[in-house]
């Protein structure tokens, strides 16, 4: 057995220990400055005086023991950390010089059991050592100590919060139950919480072992949590841990267990008298029922650990507790997220490094160390950029590495470099190409579409003229039709997808119903023509024809046409017609004329043109004011007789 302890650590008592050991060892900056202490072997070196202290330290095997952080009935508990793995234990010390046999005898079967009972709810033990004055148990670290030491600092606990406690020792306890052991002192104090929460089973100091008989008849315990059947020596069993546990439940609800405002002897008395220990107020049914459970009188009615396991005060509870335990476990992922500043400090970074290696292949002539240096000012997150990362590390450390790296990431740089750069003339060149191809497609749709709209035009021409214009010849126009029909064809194999397409065949379709319009027309036109000319010949004829007629007339009477017109004689017409015409003409004329108005107001008119000619001459010359001619008006032709 390994020991380094200094006879001068071990006649100090704990406390004065832990004054002189403690703060020195955890706290440097505590430790006084070298030029204030007197010097050590005639020098005052502040290296050497690191050494003396540290020489103060409790060292067992591999454990070095760190400040105290409990004490029990028999034992100091510390803080130790396992220099070889780094993890911290708890080291359970106990006084040799202060322990009876029997005493002895108990941490022994405490050390057997816990080597033999491994379980999540049970403290494990790491190793044990002896020394002349102490025997150490290196146990697991439970961080946030006992349930004991919570309820003082945090008071008394939620229900919900008890069985989750409670929830896990019950596990530990079936285990050992079913290991055929009885732990004998369950309560807060024995019950350990670790860092995440979880309860642990520890202090096996009095558990025993059922063996050949199913009790074991001794009073071992702490009286206020001990089952009725334990304090009448009617002998311990697994069951007899039930009890205990109804207890530590009151006992963290309340801070107390039951009877604790008695003395411990009132206290045994009350637990074997009374049919069951008094309740706490305002608890949930379920846990009445819990605890109706644990303290059954009669042994073989108590629930086993098991059973317990399974009420609905445990099972409900678990199921909120797995819930919170989603929730808090999210809320931990969650924590772990990156923030929104990393997330663009990250970017800016990845973003700066490309630019770093782009810069690069664009100038390789810069050196390494001023891309670095560059790479700084930028930002200040190095770790995620291998080059400056390499240089930096490699710099402090051997320069042939140094080297070494450089030249290996300036060749790395250089060839990521040359791939961007033939991927860019790829790019240019495909981007060329499909340029080119877009153009040349843009010009072929551009002809396609302006021949047909030429031959849009030209046939529209002649359908809008109703073919008079067309004057083509159908050698002509098929030749156009199959042209119309290729380059149609042409558009709608190289453009599918265009629309104008079926616009066109659309139009064509039009066209080609109204194309046979023309040939109809033309025949009719042809017909309209021939007979047009037919009409004019003959209008010409008739004309000459009036005319010589009318000359004839003329070399006979100037008014023969007019006479012409007239039933009556020529003679008598012609003396009527001076008669009428004269404005002192009787009225005997006038009845004459009334008789045959529309000969009467032809010859009239004419008359009265004459004559109106004959007034505006003769008012030119006299100057005399015009009046209007007097036209023979009678609005009664035949007046009545007076
Ligand atoms: N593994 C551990 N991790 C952290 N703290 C511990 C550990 N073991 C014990 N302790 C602390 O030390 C205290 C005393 O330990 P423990 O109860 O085992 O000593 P004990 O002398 O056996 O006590 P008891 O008088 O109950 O028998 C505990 O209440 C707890 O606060």
């Amino acid at each position: 057995m390994t020991d380094h302890l200094e006879l001068k650590q071990l006649s100090l008592d704990d406390d004065e220990y832990q004054d002189k050991t403690n703060t020195a060892y955890f706290n440097v900056d505590e430790i006084p400055h070298a030029s204030e202490l007197p010097p050590l072997n005639g020098t005052s070196d502040r290296s050497i005086f690191r050494e003396s202290m540290c020489v103060a330290k409790q060292q067992i095997g591999s454990y070095v023991i760190g400040e105290q952080i409990g004490k029990g009935g028999f034992a100091s508990v510390f803080k130790g950390l396992n220099t070889l793995t780094g993890d911290f234990v708890a080291i359970k010390r106990f006084d040799k010089s202060r322990i009876s046999k029997e005493q002895l005898s108990s941490i022994s079967t405490e050390l057997d059991l816990l080597q033999r009972l491994k379980h999540e709810s049970i403290v494990t033990i790491l190793g044990q050592e002896e020394n002349e004055h102490y025997i150490f148990i290196f146990l697991e670290f439970m961080e946030n100590g006992s349930l004991a030491t919570i309820l003082n600092n945090f008071g008394t606990f939620p229900e919900s919060l008890i069985c989750t406690y409670v929830d896990n020792v019950l596990k530990g306890l079936a285990y050992l139950h079913s290991e055929g052991v009885i732990h004998r002192d369950i309560k807060a104090a024995n019950i350990l919480i670790n860092k995440a929460g979880d309860a642990k089973l520890s202090d096996f100091g009095v558990a025993g072992e059922i063996k050949e008989s199913d009790k074991r008849y001794s009073v071992v315990g702490t009286p206020y949590w001990m089952a009725p059947e334990v304090i009448e020596i009617s002998g311990s069993v697994q069951v007899s841990d039930i009890w205990s546990i109804g207890c530590t439940i009151i006992e963290l609800l309340t801070s107390t267990p039951p009877y604790f405002n008695l003395n411990p002897m009132s206290a045994m008395f009350r637990i074997v008298q009374d049919d069951k220990p008094p309740f706490p107020k305002n608890i949930s049914n379920e846990l009445l029922d819990f605890l109706d459970r644990c303290f059954c009188k009669n042994i073989e009615e108590r629930a086993t650990a098991k059973e317990l396991l399974s009420h609905p005060w445990i099972t409900k509870n678990r199921t909120i507790l797995i819930h919170h335990q989603r929730n808090s476990s999210f809320k931990q992922h969650q924590q772990s997220f990156p923030s929104l500043d990393q997330i663009s400090k990250t970017i800016s970074v990845f973003v700066s490094t490309n630019d770093d290696s782009e810069n690069s292949s664009h100038n390789t002539s810069r050196s390494s160390s001023f891309r670095d240096d560059d790479d700084d000012s930028k930002t200040n997150t190095i770790a995620i950029r291998p080059t400056a990362t390499n240089h930096q590390s490699s710099s402090s450390n051997s320069p042939t590495t140094n080297k070494g790296d450089n030249l290996e990431n300036k060749k790395a740089q250089m060839e990521i470099s040359l791939l961007k750069l033939k991927n860019k003339e790829l790019e240019g060149e495909l981007k060329k190409e499909s340029e080119k191809l877009i153009e040349s497609e843009k010009k072929y749709k551009e002809i396609l579409l302006s021949a047909m709209h030429y031959i849009y035009i030209v046939d529209s021409t002649m359908n809008i003229t109703g073919g008079v214009k067309q004057t083509i010849s159908d050698e002509v126009a098929h030749l156009r039709t199959v042209m119309r029909d290729q380059i149609e064809i042409e558009y709608f194999n190289a453009f599918p997808d265009d629309n104008m397409v079926p616009r066109f065949i659309q139009r064509r379709l039009t066209r080609d119903t109204l194309i046979h319009i023309p040939k109809k027309a033309l025949e009719a036109q042809k017909r309209r023509e021939k007979e047009e000319k037919k009409k004019e010949k003959k209008d010409k004829d008739k004309k000459d024809k009036d005319k010589k007629d009318k000359d004839k007339e003329k070399k006979k009477s100037p008014d023969s046409s007019i006479i012409d017109f007239s039933n009556s004689s020529s003679s008598s017409s012609s003396n009527s017609s001076s008669n009428l015409l004269s404005p002192t003409s009787n009225s005997s004329s006038n009845n004459n004329n009334s008789r045959s108005p529309m000969v009467i107001g032809k010859r009239t008119t004419s008359k009265n043109q004459i004559n109106i000619t004959n007034e505006i001459n003769q008012h030119i010359t006299n100057n005399v004011k015009l009046t209007p001619p007097t036209i023979v008006n009678n609005p009664n032709p035949y007046p009545k007789s007076p």
